[in-house]
């Protein structure tokens, strides 16, 4: 039997049709599910249905620039790699992979720290910004060894993950007894700490025993000092969607903010990312940039998170997609067709530059 031919992709949906081709079914549900229910995983994609984009016209839109900074680097595009787990479960090359896709299209890469590339391999083949996500490990000397290790790679910045004190109940992975296979690892962690990741085990996901041992739930604010303390890396909070924590996370030296709900992967029932977002951007304020992911598959939605706030938007699954369909030219190509797609519905709104790119340009109906 000979596989199917798709056309090429013309919109970021088509990368998925391809990597769907080439995925395990396993792999598939890893990748595409939510928790529980997964209604937040749903919520986060109908948000963007409310949006609606008030146009300009007769504005010269000749050239509509991409182009912005995120805390000291230049960057091509608004459009970044929201950090996930295990590249190598979608291409052999993992995430040397991706960072030579992100650097072709001159993106921001978020590193997990579950990343099945060693960190200096990934510096190597990156020619663009890595930031370095993180879980707040139980065993701190594995952290504080990880945190240096990152800087000496030239990692920009550290994004810890705090929507996590333990893994979503993600009902695909525990019925096909999810775990990660034997020729994959999370090679940046030692060795001894992935053992519960690769044992199979029918009704239970195996990711969520191995959250459960390594990381610590028990962290709150007053431990953000001790990593503050261990590092002059930028700190970077994942996975913020109140104005009341967006406040505690500036009081705390946050550098930044990621507006998430890990793709509706963690709290189900949690509010979508879009409608969390201005409420976060308008407790900051200017001087903390916020960041958005959760539901983006194309450049009206990356148009709709900047213009209510977000400095910019990570894609997290949709990069699995490229990744699975063309390895780094497909990390690339989705990279590069949400850039297009954003750059076009810049000049269809009359709004050739990011700056430009405010309130004035949507309208966001509330949701039920
Ligand atoms: C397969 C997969 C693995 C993920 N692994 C991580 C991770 O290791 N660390 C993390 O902070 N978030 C992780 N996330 C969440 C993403 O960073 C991001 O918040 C989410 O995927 C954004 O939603 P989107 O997939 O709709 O773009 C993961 C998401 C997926 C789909
Ligand atoms: O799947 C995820 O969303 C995720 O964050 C994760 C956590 C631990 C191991 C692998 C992935």
């Amino acid at each position: 039997m000979t596989a199917p031919v798709l056309p090429p992709p013309v919109c970021v949906e088509d990368y998925r049709r391809l990597a769907r081709l080439r995925l395990d079914q396993d792999v598939w549900d890893f990748i595409e599910g939510g928790a529980e229910t997964e209604r937040t995983l749903g919520a986060n994609r109908r948000a963007f249905e409310r949006v609606t984009l008030r146009p300009r016209v007769l504005v010269d839109v000749s050239h509509c620039d991409t182009r912005t900074e995120l805390l000291g680097a230049p960057l091509a595009t608004p459009v970044g790699i929201a950090p996930t787990a295990y590249h190598r479960l979608a291409h052999p090359e993992g995430e040397v992979a991706t960072a030579l896709g992100a650097g072709t299209a001159g993106a921001l890469y978020v590193v997990s720290i579950f990343a099945s590339r060693t960190l200096e391999d990934i510096a190597a083949a990156a020619t663009g910004p890595l930031w370095l996500q993180l879980y707040w490990l139980r065993r701190r000397e594995v952290l504080a060894a990880l945190v240096d290790r990152a800087a000496a790679a030239g990692f920009r910045a550290l994004v810890l993950t705090v929507d996590a004190p333990r893994l979503g109940r993600r009902h695909r992975d525990a019925r096909n007894g999810f775990a990660i296979g034997s020729g994959i690892s999370a090679v940046n962690l030692d060795a001894a700490l992935m053992a519960s990741a690769h044992r199979a085990d029918p009704g239970r996901s195996a990711l969520a025993v191995h959250t459960a041992e390594a990381v610590d739930p028990s962290v709150t604010w007053s431990d953000l000092a001790w990593l503050r303390a261990r590092s002059s890396l930028p700190l970077v909070l994942k996975g913020i969607l109140t104005a009341e924590d967006a406040l505690l996370a500036v009081e705390h030296g946050a550098d930044a903010i990621v507006v998430s709900n890990h793709g509706g992967r963690q709290l189900d029932g949690a509010t979508a990312s879009l409608d969390a977002l201005a409420e976060v951007v308008d407790a900051v304020g200017a001087d903390c940039p916020v960041l958005f992911d959760g539901g983006v598959r194309g450049g009206t939605e990356v148009f709709a998170a900047l213009a209510l706030g977000a400095r910019s938007v990570l894609l997290g699954r949709p990069v699995l997609w490229g990744l699975a369909a063309a390895g780094a030219a497909g990390v690339a190509g989705v990279l590069e067709l949400a850039t297009e797609e954003l750059a076009h519905t810049m000049a269809l709104t009359g709004r050739p530059g990011l700056a430009a790119v405010d309130r004035s340009a949507v309208v966001l109906r509330k949701g039920l």
